[in-house]
């Protein structure tokens, strides 16, 4: 079989075309959306994520406002600008990007942001309201990740409804919250999350008509564990040195022979990572809406 791509990066544009019209919209009315960032310290990966998201934000027509501390850093300090960009009016929405440098204690500060600028949808108020809201309306921010891997099912007729979806790694940003999204009635999907200490994880996955590979071990999805034309999602981030430019490069959780079996494969990089960004964005501009009125 020949996979259909899903194609993240174009998906992603479509998706920023729409949110530019809706911040449009939002500026008629005199709102101007603002996504803050939080980083501390020089890694330089982390650096380029943050700068990224900058740049999605201009694209859109969103306002920047960034935090920038040294990775000397104290817990202080950095609960410190957590609170200035809880008070800062002109940030409707903000992240604190991870991973925190070490002896910081990271969830007490994910649990400073003001829930209603959580854009990562990651605060425990907002995870707690996806617990508790199965068939109503969630009107708070959702994990970026968990929903840009839906929404690029959606947006390519992929029907999940009583599909059985296999998720591999049970991380905070994608594999626990996924299966809360995926099971609500409005998408029905049935979500079996896998881990270190599932046994037959072979077995398991080769029921599955979705996989959605998060465990971030390289080419963990093999041939002999897909089903022929399942819809495998790549999410998983592995760096190795590119033998060929000695440069380093991102490798994903599935494997060149599984992708064969596939029907429609989310390529990594260039599948969810791109749809992340994305919805960081819808978070902003849907807090500003409803902030709005
Ligand atoms: N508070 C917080 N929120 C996050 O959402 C968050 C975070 N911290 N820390 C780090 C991870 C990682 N992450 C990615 C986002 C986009 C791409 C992305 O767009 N990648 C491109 C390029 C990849 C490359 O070539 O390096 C792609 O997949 O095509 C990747 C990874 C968000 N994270």
């Amino acid at each position: 079989m020949n996979a259909q791509i899903l194609d993240g990066k174009a998906t992603a544009a479509t998706i920023k075309a729409e949110l530019s019209e809706r911040v449009a919209a939002l500026a008629a009315q005199g709102v101007t959306p603002g996504l803050g960032t939080l980083l501390v310290g020089d890694d330089p990966g982390s650096r380029w994520y943050v700068n990224g998201k900058h740049k999605d934000c201009a694209e859109v027509g969103i306002a920047s406002i960034r935090e920038d501390l040294p990775a000397e850093a104290t817990q202080e300090d950095i609960e410190a600008a957590v609170r200035r960009l809880n008070e800062d009016p002109a940030c409707t929405g903000y992240i604190v990007q991870l991973p925190l440098p070490k002896g910081i204690d990271t969830n007490r500060i994910l649990e400073l942001i003001d829930p209603d600028k959580d854009a990562d949808g990651l605060h425990p108020t907002n995870l707690g309201r996806l617990v508790l809201r199965v068939n109503e309306e969630i009107t708070s921010p959702l994990p970026c990740t968990p929903r840009g891997i839906i929404d690029l099912m959606l947006r390519h007729d992929i029907d999940l409804k009583g599909k059985e979806v296999v998720v591999l790694g049970r991380g905070v940003t994608v594999g626990r919250p996924i299966g809360l999204l995926l099971t609500r009635r409005s998408v029905n999907a049935t979500v079996t999350l896998t881990h270190t200490g599932t046994r037959d994880l072979e077995g398991l996955v080769r029921r599955a008509d979705v996989v959605v590979a998060a465990a971030g071990v390289k080419d963990i999805v093999t041939a002999d564990m897909v089903k022929d034309g399942a819809v495998l999602i790549d999410v998983g981030v592995s760096r190795e040195t590119d033998p060929a430019t000695g440069k380093s490069k991102v490798v994903g959780d599935v494997s060149a022979g599984a992708r064969e079996k596939a029907s429609w494969y989310s390529p990594n990089p260039g599948g969810v990572g791109p749809m992340t960004r994305a919805m960081l964005l819808a978070n902003v501009v849907e807090m500003a809406e409803r902030s709005a009125g």
